[in-house]
């Protein structure tokens, strides 16, 4: 198991979080978390319920400053970054955002106009299989269905890092399957991918380098191997973590 090393050029790491102190209230949602997210790699943020998962994700991408701490993305502040910046980075937060009222193609034409350079909302839909449902209101598809419209709601700004809050929960097994495939498929083509997940196997599955998080602050770090030490994940992640406070 590894200490949150930070070592290497910020080329070598798409993400950097440093020392990040965030609180609401007398709550220490971030308490001196460090992580970093390897360029090109995936990513796999584990941690129980209120570990900070989402507050740190919020930092990196521009929608939270923390109270402390050096958050570095593509090695700029996304706090304080210009449009081109945050161009370069996708989020898909968990799917409650979505307009119930929109219809799945509508919603993503309107968001490719966002970008200068979208990706092709055709193509984005069909590798989603998002073509199937093209013509349900949005608030009567399966939670499934809206987690991959989130997903390809993502990919429009053909982004170069992509958070991903959960990216297959509520998919059935060969759903599951079908995202993991695609999130490894924009990893070889260069994306840098973060995905924080409560999933073992979705983190077995994904993760090149992987960290868990407890009581907002790093327990473990490093490549799956060097995290676990021959040990199963699950017993290595009860032993470095407890019940959530959310
Ligand atoms: N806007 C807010 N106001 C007050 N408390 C908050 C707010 N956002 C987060 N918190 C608290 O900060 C802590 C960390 O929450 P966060 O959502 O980052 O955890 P998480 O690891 O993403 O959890 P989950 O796995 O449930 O998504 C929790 O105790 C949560 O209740």
């Amino acid at each position: 198991m590894t200490e949150a090393g930070h070592e290497g050029s910020a080329a070598d790491f798409a993400v950097t979080l440093t020392e990040l102190h965030r609180s609401y209230g007398s709550v220490h949602a971030l308490d001196g978390l460090s992580w970093q997210a390897a360029t090109g790699r995936i990513t796999a943020v584990l941690g129980p319920n209120g570990a900070g998962k989402t507050t740190a994700v919020e930092c990196a991408v521009g929608l939270g400053r923390p109270d402390r701490g050096v958050v570095r993305v593509l090695g700029a502040d996304p706090a304080e970054a210009d449009a081109d910046h945050r161009a370069k980075v996708g989020v898909m937060l968990q799917t409650g955002g979505l307009p119930g009222g929109s219809k799945p193609m509508r919603l993503l034409d309107h968001l490719s106009r966002f970008y200068a350079a979208p990706a092709d909302v055709g193509a984005t839909a069909r590798r989603l299989g998002v073509v199937d449902f093209a013509g349900t209101t949005i608030r009567r598809l399966s939670g499934g269905q809206k987690q991959r419209l989130a997903l390809a709601a993502a990919l429009l700004g053909r982004p170069e890092v992509l958070f991903l809050d959960e990216p297959a929960a509520g998919l059935d097994p060969h759903g599951r399957l079908e995202v993991w495939d695609i999130i490894r498929a924009l990893r070889d083509e260069g994306t840098t991918v973060v995905v924080t997940t409560h999933s073992f196997e979705e983190a077995e599955r994904l993760a090149d380098h992987l960290v868990i998080m407890n009581a907002g602050r790093t327990v473990a770090e490093g490549s799956l191997d060097s995290v676990t030490g021959g040990r199963s994940l699950e017993d290595v992640y009860f032993g470095l973590t407890t019940r959530g406070r959310a």
